[in-house]
Order: C-alpha cells, then sequence, then structure tokens
C-alpha cells in the first residue's frame, strides 16, 4: 500500500473516531439525548415484540435515526451559538429556536408514525 493510500486510511479512521467522541459527548452531556436513547430502546423491543413487518421497521429505523440525527445538529448549533456569544442577540435566539423548531417537526412526525404502526397491534392486543 502506498504512503498516500495509507494516509487517507489513517484520516478516514481518524474522522470516525471524532465521529464516535461526538456522539459519546452528545450521550453523555445532552439530558434530550438520554431520553431518545430511552425512547429507542422502549421502541425496539415493542417493534420487536408485537413483530412489526419489514416495512414498518424501515418507517422506525428512519425515525429513530432521523430523531437522534437531528437531536444532535440541534446540540451543536446550540455550542456554536453559545461559543459566538454569550450575549443576548436576536440572530442567536433565531438559530436556536429554528434548530429547535426542526427538532419538534420531526419528532411529531416520528410520533405519528409511532401510532399508525403501533395503536392498530396495541388495540389487537388488547380488545
Ligand atoms: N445568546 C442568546 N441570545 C438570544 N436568545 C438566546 C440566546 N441563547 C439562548 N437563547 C434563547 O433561549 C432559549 C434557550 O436556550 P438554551 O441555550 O438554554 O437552549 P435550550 O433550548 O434550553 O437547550 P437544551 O436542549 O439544552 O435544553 C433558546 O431557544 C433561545 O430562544
Amino acid at each position: 500500500m502506498s504512503s498516500a493510500s495509507k494516509g487517507k486510511k489513517h484520516r478516514l479512521i481518524k474522522s470516525f473516531g471524532f465521529a464516535f467522541t461526538g456522539i459519546r459527548t452528545a450521550i453523555l452531556s445532552e439530558r434530550n439525548m438520554k431520553i431518545h436513547l430511552c425512547i429507542t430502546i422502549i421502541v425496539i423491543f415493542a417493534s420487536i415484540g408485537l413483530s412489526i413487518s419489514m416495512i414498518e421497521w424501515l418507517f422506525v429505523i428512519l425515525a429513530i435515526g432521523g430523531m437522534l440525527s437531528l437531536e444532535m445538529l440541534n446540540s451543536a448549533i446550540e455550542r456554536v451559538v453559545d461559543l459566538v456569544t454569550e450575549e443576548y442577540h436576536p440572530l442567536a435566539k433565531q438559530g436556536k429556536d429554528i434548530a429547535a423548531g426542526a427538532v419538534l417537526i420531526y419528532a411529531m412526525m416520528s410520533v405519528m408514525i409511532g401510532l399508525i404502526i403501533f395503536l392498530p397491534k396495541l388495540f389487537h392486543l388488547f380488545f
């Protein structure tokens, strides 16, 4: 292997390392991430327990993955805004509020997906 491609591989491994550090930091420092992870575990167990279909799994995976990723992006935006200014600034407020709004939209979509998939199954189970 040439030293150029060795260097590229090393950089790639380092980037993965940074990404995993980011995930770890978000989980350890963000309360919302801990809540999302708890919900994720419950949803995965419910999905297995209720034997959801392949297509339903795809939607569940999209909802979970999208939610966790978006929550992390929101946290990243909050940190960058705090880095730029600790003073009150209307643009800082807009930046944080818009990012929070994006999370809220995806969370509502995820809840809708969850209701569509799980409600009929739970109804069948109990009635
Ligand atoms: N520098 C600032 N200038 C103006 N408004 C700000 C600023 N920092 C925060 N805010 C406002 O205060 C709200 C709360 O900010 P904060 O940084 O505590 O985020 P949060 O939404 O509470 O985050 P968390 O997810 O950590 O609970 C923001 O959504 C924004 O409306």
